[in-house]
């Protein structure tokens, strides 16, 4: 076997076994972070192509994200060339669509059927609800989201749900049976349907399953311990008597219970499949001696664990660094700092990444990586401004400053829905080209004429009127308050809350419209705005932050994601942030100890992303959903050993350690970098400036004559001022 050893030179005891494991058997590969889990996976798919000459035809895998997919596939290819492109290698949901297309007449779907996204599906609840005179306050959007969804994930239909005369559940089913028949109707088909519809694809066609267990003799699962019921049934019946299942997979990095995923998969592998050989991978290849060790400390806390063993024969490296903000735009400037450290050492943008448990975390780090100029790229979500409820308010505040703006007007005449249809919209657009004019006077001229049907023409006018009204009550408020009331009497909070507690969606939604009033609350207007309204400056500036430094796909960039999306990658250098009690952990998680295991989990996989520098920073105070919050450091951070974690502060900074909250928790980190000879302020220090006015000192650096200090002014944003020339004076 001379000509495939290359399959194996890299690889250690452990790992070559898994990939050398006979034809004929399943296998679970349960292993922590870095250990090798998809290097071995892939490697797999090399010795079967290679070794046991089985055709890649013959193979599936799946992975998890598209991104995932998309490495596998490059991997696969620098070991087999271009056999790879005969594999089948995708996510879940990418491979039923593929299945779909397919055999869509064996679906039962029309062959031009759609994919509906969760927005999608939730405008067509409501109509069905409206249709069903069904209350929305008495049967919120999220409860019937979740019955459909979870059901379909459980793989039940309405029809094999018996509602054994509980009136709530026979409304649910109603609802349900309505739902099903107007996407049949229509071709649509959502999320989980795509899963179930491939499911029972199978289940219906024993000659169409019957061919595909044949083709897809040998199917290998990455993150296997993040499927849902559905997924695993499906991966049962392909399967079946012969197919043989290599599955990869870390009870610790389990992080998506809230979407169904369970964990006990792992557990029931072993039972469901007969023979199945367990592999466990304990060397880890990724991180530093330091890291690792944090890592393990860390996820020690929860219980009920499979529990492993890893160690690396990697160097100790360099020690956590943990970064105590003063707030989160001081934590931000810090952010840049260290990508500005990494690179002056030779570093590439590419290899950092920084992390944050909420979307709405990015606003502030976007902003000061765009101001420092350095190329990001958000991965896994959109950039803070292009996100598609930052822009339905910005559409509105568009129309507050001319109604004749077109490209808001559309964004939000029916956004959200009040009652104006498609045909309504049409006759609009018609108007307004036949006219020549916006879509707004098109609007007030087809009103005046009588031209629009009854029902139509109240909720037409009611929008003009909101608009105007708005505008008018609006003018004289402070940004702030201007951006607050359109969220709220625009009916785009209300929207989204109505379901706040089912999607985290939703949730993210709502945190990043708080986090708009912040920006709003923060905005000061740059010096050549001095003509404008600063409703017209911010506008200016979110269409500049939007389309600034669109990074091109092969440009080297910062990475910024959630923790959840940097699952399964690495880098030599992670930043994590917004390390605090109520954020992470999340606020809904502190209560509730299953919930906090997962958060746990979170920050393990975040933990487990770096390779070579690690560094964690919290804020004192943080402005978090419109107001300041002074959050305690999350005690994820008191859960670090001690020996691993280095605190650092901002230069010069005197103010002793705990002074602001204590440290955290018994044994928590030295500070070495506290310096005592005494600069007339220190960080936290209100103090007042002849032209910027009153601010808080956020930094120091230098010393004598070239020492600088930083002052966020209230009302000027963030300035660098040479102490020795700027007369500032310390307020009370
Ligand atoms: N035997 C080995 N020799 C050298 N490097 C290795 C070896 N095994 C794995 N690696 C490297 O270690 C890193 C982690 O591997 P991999 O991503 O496959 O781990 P994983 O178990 O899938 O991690 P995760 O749980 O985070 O998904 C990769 O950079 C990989 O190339
Ligand atoms: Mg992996």
């Amino acid at each position: 076997m001379d000509d495939v050893s290359f399959l194996l030179n890299d690889l250690n005891d452990a790992q070559r076994e898994a990939v050398t494991l006979p034809v004929d058997t399943h296998a679970l590969v349960l292993a922590g972070a870095g250990s090798g889990k998809t290097r071995v996976l892939v490697h797999r798919i090399g010795w079967l192509v290679e070794a046991l000459g089985v055709s890649p035809y013959n193979i599936l895998a799946v992975t998890f994200t598209n991104k995932a997919a998309s490495e596998m596939r490059g991997r696969a290819f620098d070991l087999i060339g271009g056999k790879a492109e005969g594999l089948t290698l995708g996510t879940f949901h990418g491979i039923a669509y593929r299945l779909l297309r397919q055999h869509w007449q064996e679906a039962g779907l029309p062959q031009n059927f759609q994919v509906i996204d969760s927005d999608d599906q939730k405008r067509l609840l409501k109509r069905l609800l409206r249709d069903l005179e069904l209350d929305e306050q008495q049967w919120p959007m999220r409860q019937v989201q979740s019955f459909i969804n979870g059901n379909k994930e459980e793989g039940l239909r309405a029809a094999h749900i018996d509602p054994q005369h509980n009136p709530f559940v026979e409304t649910l089913l109603r609802v349900y049976r309505a739902y099903e028949q107007q996407c049949q109707q229509n071709g649509l088909v959502d999320f989980a349907e795509l899963l179930l519809r491939a499911h029972e694809l199978w289940l219906k066609n024993p000659r169409l399953l019957a061919h595909y267990q044949q083709r897809f003799q040998h199917i290998l699962v990455d993150e296997f311990q993040d499927t849902n019921a559905l997924q695993y049934a499906w991966l049962r019946v392909l399967a079946g008597g012969t197919g043989r299942l290599f599955v990869v997979g870390d009870d610790d990095q389990s992080i998506y219970g809230w979407r169904g995923a369970r964990v006990e998969h792992v557990h029931r592998f072993s039972d469901d499949f007969a023979d199945v050989r367990l592999i466990r991978l304990e060397q880890n290849y990724r991180s530093t001696a330091t890291i690792l060790k944090a890592a393990n400390t860390l996820i020690a806390h929860n219980s009920g664990r499979m529990g492993k063993n890893l160690w690396t024969a990697g160097e100790q490296g360099a020690p956590i660094r943990i970064y105590r903000a003063f707030n989160e735009l001081e934590e931000a400037d810090f952010v840049v700092r260290q990508v500005e450290r990494w690179l002056e050492r030779g570093g590439s943008r590419d290899d950092v990444a920084v992390l944050y448990r909420s979307n709405a975390q990015s606003r502030v780090l976007e902003q000061a990586l765009l101001r420092a100029g350095i190329p990001y790229r958000v991965y896994g979500g959109l950039r803070f401004y292009e996100r598609a409820e930052i822009k339905d308010v910005l559409a509105y505040l568009r129309l507050l400053l001319n109604r004749d703006d077109d490209a808001s007007f559309d964004r939000v005449i029916n956004n959200p829905p009040r009652g104006i249809g498609a045909r309504t919209l049409e006759t609009l657009r018609a108007e307004a080209l036949a006219q020549g004019v916006s879509l707004w006077q098109a609007a007030q001229r087809l009103l005046a004429a009588g031209r629009l049907a009854a029902r139509a023409a109240g909720a037409v006018q009611g929008f003009l009127d909101l608009i105007d009204q708005l505008a008018a009550d609006t003018a004289d408020m402070p940004l702030d308050q201007q951006v607050m009331t359109v969220i709220s009497r625009s009916g785009l909070q209300t929207h989204l809350e109505k379901d706040e507690h089912k999607s985290e969606q939703a949730q993210s939604k709502l945190e990043n419209l708080d986090e708009l009033i912040n920006a709003a609350a923060q905005f000061r207007p740059g010096e050549d705005a001095a003509d404008e309204t600063p409703l017209q400056a911010f506008l200016n500036q979110a269409a500049f932050e939007a389309g600034e430094h669109q990074a091109a796909q092969w440009e080297s960039c910062v990475q910024l994601m959630t923790l959840h999306a940097a699952k399964g990658l690495e880098f030599p250098l992670v930043i994590m942030t917004g390390l605090e009690e109520g954020l992470f952990p999340s606020q809904q998680s502190i209560d509730d100890p299953a919930r906090l295991e997962e958060e746990r989990r979170l920050a393990y996989v975040g933990i487990t992303r770096a390779r070579e520098e690690l560094v964690m920073t919290w804020c004192e105070k943080r402005r978090w959903h419109g107001q300041e919050r002074f959050p305690l450091p999350s005690r994820f951070l008191s859960e670090l050993p001690p020996d691993c974690v280095e605190e650092i502060r901002p230069k010069a900074s005197v103010r002793p350690a705990g002074a602001l909250g204590g440290g955290f928790g018994a044994g928590g980190c030295k500070s070495g970098l506290q310096k005592v000879g005494a600069p007339p302020f220190s960080i936290g220090d209100r103090v007042l400036h002849g032209r910027f006015g009153e601010g808080i000192v956020i930094g120091l650096e230098g010393d004598g004559p070239q020492a600088r200090v930083q002052v966020h002014f209230d009302e000027h944003g963030s300035k660098w001022l040479m102490l020795a020339v700027a007369k500032l004076e310390k307020l009370g």
